[in-house]
């Protein structure tokens, strides 16, 4: 398999723009705490070693993947936020619950993006089983955290490039 050996987080081959000038929004889901916990740590931190300021992450947490939708939505409508990281985990059960939440939640956000004009960063695991969300939040795949805060500085900083082009 793709990841079966690999850091998903590594990121020692690519440059990360200065985080410093832009403010971020984190939202994260209550469900599978744990796991949502070491999400938003990896994010977190990562966000303060490329130069965030601690004074411009705005972070709230809503019960599940689901509402991460409305969440990024409601932070996007107030405190002049320049991204959105939406952290959450999302482990199938016994039925086919955990489809309609996984396909809402990517579907949404990618809405709620595009009405803003504004990067909102997936960063919700999706998974067959809690060991592979542990591995991925902090374990031998990375941190999904890490991943998505490094997405939005990328992003935020090329839209921020762009806008006297567009
Ligand atoms: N089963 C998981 C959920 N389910 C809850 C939904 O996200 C939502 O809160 C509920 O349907 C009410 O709208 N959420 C997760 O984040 N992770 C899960 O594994
Ligand atoms: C993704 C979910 O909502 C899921 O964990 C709920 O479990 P179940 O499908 O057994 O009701």
């Amino acid at each position: 398999m793709a990841t079966q050996l690999k850091n998903l987080s590594d990121f020692s081959h690519t440059t990360v723009p200065n985080a410093a000038p832009y403010r971020y929004g984190i939202v994260v889901a209550e469900w599978n705490a744990k796991i949502t916990g070491a999400l938003y740590e990896g994010a977190y931190q990562s966000l303060i070693k490329h130069g965030a300021q601690e004074s411009q992450i705005y972070t709230y947490s809503v019960p599940g993947s689901f509402e991460l939708i409305s969440g990024a939505d409601i932070l996007l409508k107030s405190n002049n936020i320049d991204t959105v990281i939406c952290l959450g985990c999302v482990i199938q059960g016994e039925t086919r619950h955990f489809d309609f939440i996984c396909q809402a939640v990517a579907t949404g956000l990618s809405n709620v993006a595009l009405k803003h004009e504004k990067p909102v960063i997936f960063g919700v695991l999706t998974t067959d089983n809690e060991q592979q969300a542990f591995d991925r939040a902090g374990g031998k795949h990375g941190n999904k955290g890490d991943e998505a805060a490094i997405t939005a500085i990328k992003m935020v900083d090329l839209a921020n490039q762009l806008k006297p082009i567009i």
